[in-house]
């Protein structure tokens, strides 16, 4: 199934659908697969800015293991964000899926969960506001559509005696075709720093896709359990099921531009309009039960801009005829970010085997290929980007930084400066001041709980640890290129904007940095070249954490917010934008804050908890 064809094109469009999806990604489709199962009698159209392609996994043949990032990639869109003024003036780089599957398709294949506190945080963000509403999305409320959204697969014996791999089968469901496994493989080098972590007093956990992951983790990778081909929602939401769904249609290569409401907010659901990309043709389908917009974190925000639903002034100044006020649109911009640190190993010939530079081996090499193509597939192409990782709490990790950075927080906020540090287009509003203030207090309480992680290490191979700063402070923004609306939108990180980022930054070096003198690494006679011995102060670690920041881990979110409408919120707990009739949001768009982990699981989730959802209301 890896090749699969659109079902409908144009021409063949209905007279009329049920729902219209804008965005064929990984909410989206998930979203289609589990209306088009529940109603039968129901039509689901989705519209796909990008075609069916085949998606190679993050090793897919024939590149490299260790190169950059994979040549055969399926399509993807690259933004280049504004320079960042408080690091260096780096531009972030992004990238998003353009095909069908969405960044599913394009993706690092990392699978984790977040934790229960990101999860119970959400509903307090909407405490008192959405109280009433039956929908709640607090981790006990989420925890069975993770399990429903994918089918992990247990390692084969062989694999668990030699890496010592565990899991616990009770997180997951089994009943979805969207597959992870703990891989069949691992460089020689992953066992070390896995040891030198419990050298550090990190705990081993058995399982961490349950809700509680402070502590070193196996994090399984989406791709199939026999071919080790990358499993996507492409694949697993349209594919896999689209032949016994004739009420599943798709249309590929057409861009929504907008919505409009011809007959006022309260007459939705609203008239999609939707462009050709062959010929440029315009035309518009109107759904008679809902539009759900799931284009993703970017352009989410993009199409509610141009449909004149967003921040009065951000749409006057872009010429755009004011719909409905919502100045979260495209606000709240957050993404994972962090330092990376790096060593040498002086004694390399120490280093347990194989280790990557084996690919240079011809027959080495030739193996590989063979046995990616095998089945059950082996060997080193079976990898994502990476198989380990560690979450660790900002009280554990250094309990007086942590007092610190907590009690900076409060005074922030009990000062009544945070807006000081907000973006200069929002920064006079006060939902979303009053937003910004309850998020801080929110990352407060992770900050000061020893069971809340505040930094993720994800561990693959090599000589290099990227620090994740999971709950960053800075909120940028997604706004509308003036000069060319349709295309890629203005992305402003505004990274460090708000100084404790970097503080936290700072914390997180100091602690993992200390690997290098853990005995597994002394052994190997490790030595550090980043941040480098020399780099002891905070101001010589804040050059360091500028210098060698990654702005973007392609984690995008938050520009929607599942908030109250006086917080900056977007949409409600139904997802439902608020003051516009029939229109809903369900992508990485509606997070009210980053969580502590990588956005796929998690997008699947949220996928399945919004078709249960859509399904109660129109059952
Ligand atoms: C390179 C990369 C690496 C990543 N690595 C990992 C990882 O290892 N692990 C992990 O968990 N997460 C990872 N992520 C993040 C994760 O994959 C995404 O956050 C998640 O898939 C987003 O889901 P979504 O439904 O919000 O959006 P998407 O899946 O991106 O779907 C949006 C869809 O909307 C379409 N679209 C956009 N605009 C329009 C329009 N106007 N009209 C019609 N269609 C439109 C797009 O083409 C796309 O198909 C990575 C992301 C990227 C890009």
């Amino acid at each position: 199934g890896a090749h699969f064809e659109a079902k409908r094109q144009v021409s063949q469009l209905r007279d009329t659908y049920d729902f219209v999806i804008v965005g064929g990604g990984t909410c989206g489709l998930t979203v289609a697969d589990r209306l088009t199962e529940a109603f039968p009698n129901k039509t689901v159209l989705v519209i796909e800015y990008g075609r069916v392609e085949y998606a190679p996994g993050a090793f897919d043949p024939p590149q490299t293991v260790w190169g950059g990032s994979n040549p055969n990639q399926a399509s993807t869109w690259r933004f280049q964000s504004l320079p960042n003024p408080n690091v260096n003036d780096k531009v972030a780089t992004v990238l998003a899926g353009k095909v069908v599957g969405g960044s599913s398709a394009v993706n690092g294949m990392y699978f984790d969960r977040p934790s229960r506190f990101d999860h119970d945080a959400w509903d307090r963000a909407g405490s008192p506001e959405f109280d009433a509403s039956k929908i709640k999305w607090n981790w006990d409320s989420i925890f069975p559509f993770f399990k429903k959204s994918v089918t992990f697969h247990e390692p084969q014996p062989e694999f668990v005696k030699k890496y010592g791999y565990t899991w616990d089968t009770a997180a997951f469901g089994n009943s979805t075709p969207i597959h992870s496994v703990l891989p069949p493989f691992l460089w020689g080098d992953h066992a070390i720093v896995r040891e030198a972590w419990k050298e550090m007093g990190i705990p081993v956990l058995r399982e961490c896709a349950g809700g509680d992951k402070t502590g070193l983790c196996w994090i399984p990778i989406s791709e199939h359990p026999l071919t080790a081909r990358r499993s996507h929602a492409g694949l697993g939401h349209y594919a896999d099921v689209n032949a016994t769904r004739p009420n599943y249609d798709l249309l590929v290569q057409h861009q929504v531009t907008k919505v409009t409401y011809p007959n006022g907010l309260e007459e939705g659901p609203p008239t999609v309009e939707v462009r050709s990309l062959a010929d440029n043709r315009m035309f518009n389908v109107t759904p008679k039960a809902e539009v759900i917009l799931s284009a993703g974190a970017i352009f989410t925000p993009s199409i509610l801009h141009r449909s004149g639903i967003g921040p009065a002034s951000v749409l006057r100044d872009a010429g755009i005829p004011l719909v409905l006020d919502l100045p979260g649109v495209g606000s709240n911009f957050q993404d994972h970010s962090g330092p990376t640190i790096t060593w040498n190993y002086t004694l390399p010939e120490t280093l347990p085997d194989p280790t990557p530079d084996k690919m240079l081996d011809t027959a080495f090499a030739a193996q590989a290929l063979k046995d990616f193509d095998a089945i059950p597939a082996r060997g080193p192409y079976t990898l994502g980007m990476a198989s380990s990782g560690i979450y660790l709490s900002m009280a554990t990790l250094s309990p007086n930084g942590a007092t610190t950075i907590v009690n900076k927080i409060r005074n922030l906020v009990a000062s009544n400066n945070s807006a000081s540090y907000l973006p200069p287009d929002y920064r006079s509003s006060p939902s979303m001041i009053a937003g910004y203030n309850a998020q801080l207090l929110t990352l407060a309480g992770f900050f000061a709980n020893p069971s809340a992680p505040s930094l993720e290490v994800p561990w693959h191979t090599g000589l290099f640890l990227r620090l994740f700063l999971l709950h960053p402070l800075s909120r940028g923004t997604v706004r509308l290129n003036k000069a060319d609306p349709l295309e890629q939108p203005i992305i402003d990180y505004r990274s460090s904007s708000n100084p404790i980022d970097m503080d936290i930054d700072i914390l997180h070096t100091r602690y993992m940095r200390k690997i290098i003198n853990t005995p597994t690494f002394q052994k190997l006679g490790a030595v550090e070249t980043g941040p480098g011995p020399l780099a002891q102060t905070d101001e010589q670690l804040a050059e360091f954490v500028k210098d060698s920041y990654t702005l973007s881990f392609m984690h995008p979110c938050c520009t929607a917010a599942m908030l109250p409408e006086n917080k900056g919120g977007v949409v409600g707990p139904d997802l439902k934008v608020h003051g516009a009739n029939g229109l809903r949001v369900v992508d990485m768009s509606v997070l009210p804050l980053l969580p502590s982990a990588h956005l796929s699981a998690l997008a699947y989730a949220v996928g399945e908890k919004a078709a249960d959802i859509i399904i109660q209301e129109w059952s």
